[in-house]
């Protein structure tokens, strides 16, 4: 017998769990027994200065080395054991360029359309889908070089959006934008959570990037120094002791 008010239904999973992760290149541990979640329609920020493990943590989520230590869930499909349930839902802009420079971003975007598997006849209104969604519509027949760095990030944005994921893992997008380029694509991601829920981790080393209503999990060293709301920072001693002690480790 069930009480009232309660139900036998599980909760949906993350968008992301890591759990237990750990990673070694030889003698060097970049990562050591990381635990965190991207909860479903939030941004997570992962905060560490160069060198934290963050694009480490990013290249096993998406497989690019294999994780033989933990586990990593997207949206409850173990990307070890179900690599294609998993990356399905997963879109990446790392930070390199994932752009070919000298073709159109209609080019570049039918390209990777046909990677993704989408059929040529869905592929061009989901281009216009994605295009519409990052303001760069006038854009579908500029040749990559011709953008800014800004319209460049938005079009990296549009690229990884254009299978539809649920879980979309930024690495340092705003390096090396301007100021007013650094805040738009920003607040294009944080719209992107807020009307399309797509769930967000945003990997930086730069602590104004962070709002109050975020989550954040700090990374130093390749461990969870800390995690929590943002807005806890103030009030938490072992929060605000481990941003103290990542900006003592800043460059
Ligand atoms: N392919 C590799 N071979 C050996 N060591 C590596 C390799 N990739 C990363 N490392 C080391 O692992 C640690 C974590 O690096 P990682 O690139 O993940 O950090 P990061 O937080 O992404 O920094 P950055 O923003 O500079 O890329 C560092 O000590 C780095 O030197």
């Amino acid at each position: 017998m069930i009480p009232a008010g309660l139900t036998t239904d599980t909760p949906p999973p993350p968008a992301l769990r890591v759990a237990g992760l750990s990673h070694a290149f030889g003698a060097v541990q970049a990562l050591r027994d990381v635990s965190f979640d991207v909860p479903r329609g939030r941004f997570v920020a992962l905060l560490g200065v160069n060198g934290a493990g963050k694009t480490t943590l990013f290249s096993l989520v998406t497989r690019l080395y294999d994780s033989t230590s933990g586990t990593i869930e997207v949206v409850g499909h173990d990307a070890r054991r179900a690599p294609g349930a998993a990356l399905a839902r997963l879109g990446v802009v790392f930070q390199s360029r994932a752009l070919d420079a000298d073709l159109t971003l209609r080019q570049n975007l039918l390209y990777h359309a046909a990677l993704h598997g989408i059929a040529p006849r869905q592929a061009g209104p989901r281009i216009d889908e994605v295009l519409a969604l990052v303001n760069l519509s006038d854009k579908l027949h500029a040749r990559v070089t011709t953008l800014s760095g800004g319209q460049q990030r938005r079009a990296e944005i549009a690229r990884a959006l254009l299978h539809r994921p649920e879980l979309l893992l930024l690495d340092e997008a705003t390096a090396g934008l301007d100021v007013r380029a650094r805040a738009d694509v920003l607040a294009l991601v944080r719209g992107l959570v807020a009307e399309a829920g797509v769930s967000t981790l945003w990997a930086t080393h730069v602590m104004e990037e962070i709002n109050p209503d975020d989550q954040v999990v700090i990374l130093h060293k390749g461990a969870v120094l800390a995690q929590g709301d943002a807005r806890d920072l103030a009030e938490n001693e072992d929060l605000g002791a481990a941003i103290l002690r990542l900006a003592e480790a800043a460059p």
